[in-house]
């Protein structure tokens, strides 16, 4: 198995009381797969993400890519967070260039690979403008091509599309599922969204608070074309809203 979690706990002090963030979680992870961490706020979905990208440590169980244990963040994968991360004095093209600049790749080359994946997030043309001459979602598909840039093995996302409005996101979800399918990366991306999880996910882990557990992984059985209004879409939307509780009555009373 590629990424193996087994057994992973981890808990935090807070006001002095101890707070499972993470109980007893086990999760195996193809190479090449979409998967969605989907719960409801404060039920460790960050947490399990920040111990696969090594950036914080379970208190016990293992966490293991590749076979090996993971003690610290790689340079082979990156995570694109809520907030973009770009920096405000470099323009879109340098801000895409920034990860291939620690990997010492020359100018010329730098230059090409930043256009190729400014052009697969539908930004050619920006190369010169500066982040705050962007929107929101423009700012983000520049993060994305950076990330895409260093040719990651495995992409983290945390509420990624968190802070963009109804349309743009939806617009940047059919860009990042296409944009996994061309590059076949295996993805784990941070949601409390039902509809995007269901919209994205090759899998959903399902995930409940108090403590921090995976109540149940879904298989999402729809292909790589997604459409929000198919029946099938709606179908599994809704067994995902059962198992939050949260479906409410079909029966519906009509005063005419
Ligand atoms: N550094 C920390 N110190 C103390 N408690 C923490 C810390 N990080 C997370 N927690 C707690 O662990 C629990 C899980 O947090 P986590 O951020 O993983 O949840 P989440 O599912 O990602 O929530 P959200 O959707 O709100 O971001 C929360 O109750 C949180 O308050």
């Amino acid at each position: 198995m590629y990424i193996e979690v087994k057994d992973a706990c981890k808990n935090y002090v807070q006001d002095g009381r101890e707070f499972t963030a993470l109980d007893h979680v086990s999760l195996d992870i193809e190479k090449g797969e979409f998967i969605c961490l989907l719960g409801p706020s404060g039920c460790g979905k960050s947490t399990l993400l920040n111990a696969l990208a090594g950036v914080e440590k379970v208190n016990s169980g293992s966490v293991k890519i590749d076979g090996k244990e993971v003690t610290a963040p790689s340079i082979n994968n990156i995570t694109i967070f809520q907030n973009y991360g770009l920096l405000p004095w470099r323009n879109v093209l340098k801000n895409v260039e920034l990860g291939l600049e620690s990997k010492k790749i020359p100018k010329e080359e730098r230059e090409k690979t930043a256009k190729k994946y400014l052009a697969l997030v539908g930004l050619s043309g920006y190369e010169e403008r500066h982040p705050k001459q962007l929107s929101g979602g423009q700012q983000q598909r520049v993060a994305i091509a950076r990330g895409l840039a260093v040719d990651p093995d495995i992409i983290f996302m945390d509420e990624p599309f968190g802070a963009l409005d109804a349309i743009t996101r939806m617009k940047l979800q059919e860009d990042i599922l296409r944009i996994s399918r061309e590059e076949k990366k295996t993805i784990i991306f941070v949601t409390h969204d039902i509809e995007e999880a269901v919209f994205l996910a090759d899998r959903i882990v399902v995930m409940m608070a108090d403590p921090g557990r995976i109540k149940s992984i879904v298989k999402v059985p729809l292909g790589t074309h997604r459409d929000r209004t198919n029946d099938d879409f709606l179908y599994v939307r809704d067994k995902i809203f059962e198992l939050f509780n949260m479906k409410v009555d079909d029966y519906i009373e009509y005063n005419i």
